[in-house]
């Protein structure tokens, strides 16, 4: 049976990570012998220009019917003006599509612990998964714009918080039974209503699951100060994004990390954490390691090829233990070398 696969490049270095995501599946669809089909669409800044609407019908309606949805990355200070965003067109795709579970795994490359900034004893043993939740909180209540003032409504209900630490949980139960939830619950109420949540759940549900929970501020500062401390990390919508972009440089670069945003109805959307990075965009800088292992969970997660997203691992594991690599981890290699160097070691 042919998998379609919808490829979303986007704005800025997003077509560049595009073009590395469908290259590593091609190879190792090739190699293990899967159908693989895709078509690209048009989101964000690109689609306003195209289209005056950041996330058009036609590649809405290529999303909900495709198996899987590739994102590269959208926005720009072209669209900063005025007029619609193109990060309206991703929210709207992540909730089109119901995409709520946000995976971010935080791992050290083995061997090139060199590559992460903070000391080598303070970095080593790195093995994090973030759980974010990706379609409710403030990113999607309702916004009053203005000059004088301006709001924006964050809101949780039990079921939206229930459904995520779920997740969390059943991942923990995977790794090292450690859940640490993310919250501000000294000063929100969603956060009270999360962390209350979150305990209920574990004790009816989960007891073997050790729990604990940390302010969003002292996380901030943990995360850097011991990052092996951690093994899954539960947070709503804006406090994982914050916190996985800072999580990410304890790897060596934002270029290196993944995601999965996984759906109870569709096969989900994978895109590299990073957003459009206007300032290397066009010039062969972007690192495509993170696209190519989201890439690698399109694989594990919309399409159960397991084999396939492994194969694709090592040979980002070989290439990157050989040396090469872009300059944000210290290399030489321009994008479409590593793209190139990673698809000659696919292999079955
Ligand atoms: N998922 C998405 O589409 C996201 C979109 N954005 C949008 O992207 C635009 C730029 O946002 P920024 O705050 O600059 O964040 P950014 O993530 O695009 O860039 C932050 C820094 O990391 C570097 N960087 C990012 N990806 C890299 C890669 N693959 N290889 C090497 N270096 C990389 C950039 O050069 C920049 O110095 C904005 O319009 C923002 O709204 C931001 C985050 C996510
Ligand atoms: C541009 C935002 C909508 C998204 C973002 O920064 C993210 O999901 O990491
Ligand atoms: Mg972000």
């Amino acid at each position: 049976m042919t998998h379609t696969i919808v490829l979303l490049p986007g704005d800025g270095i997003g077509p560049e990570v595009a073009q590395a995501a469908r290259a590593v599946l091609e190879k190792a669809g090739a190699a293990h012998g899967l159908p693989l089909e895709f078509s690209s669409h048009d989101i964000g800044g690109c689609a306003i220009d195209a289209h005056g609407d950041p996330f058009p019908d036609a590649t809405a309606e290529a999303c909900v019917e495709a198996d899987a949805v590739f994102l590269g990355a959208v926005g720009g200070p072209k669209w900063d003006a005025g007029g619609p965003r193109p990060e309206a067109g991703l929210l709207a795709l992540r909730r089109a599509l119901g995409a709520f579970a946000n995976l971010r795994p935080i791992t050290l490359f083995p061997g090139l612990e060199h590559l992460s900034p903070l000391k080598a004893e303070r970095a080593s043993g790195t093995d994090m998964l973030i759980v974010r939740e990706l379609t409710g909180g403030i990113y999607f209540g309702d916004k009053v714009e203005g000059d004088e003032n301006a709001s924006d409504l964050c809101s949780y209900s039990r079921q939206e918080v229930e459904r995520i630490a779920r997740i969390a949980f059943d991942a923990a139960r995977g790794r090292s039974r450690r859940v640490t939830s993310v919250d501000k619950a000294n000063v929100l109420a969603t956060s009270r209503l999360w962390r209350n949540t979150v305990i209920a759940l574990r004790d009816a549900d989960y007891p073997d699951i050790e729990l604990d929970h940390v302010l969003v501020d002292a996380m901030a500062m943990k995360l850097i100060e011991r990052p092996a401390a951690f093994d899954v990390v539960l947070t709503e919508n804006m406090f994982g994004d914050i916190l996985s972009d800072e999580a990410s440089v304890i790897a060596g670069s934002i270029g290196l990390a993944p995601s999965a945003s996984l759906s109870q109805t569709h096969g989900g959307l994978y895109e590299p954490i990073h957003g459009s990075a206007p300032d290397i965009a066009g010039q062969g800088k972007a690192n495509p390691v993170g696209a190519m292992l989201s890439a690698a969970m399109l694989l594990r997660h919309a399409l159960g090829q397991e084999d396939a997203a492994v194969t694709i691992e090592g040979a980002i594991a070989a290439c990157l233990s050989d040396g090469i690599g872009t300059g944000d981890i210290g290399g030489s290699a321009s994008t479409h070398e590593v793209i190139s160097a990673v698809c000659e070691r696919i292999s079955a």
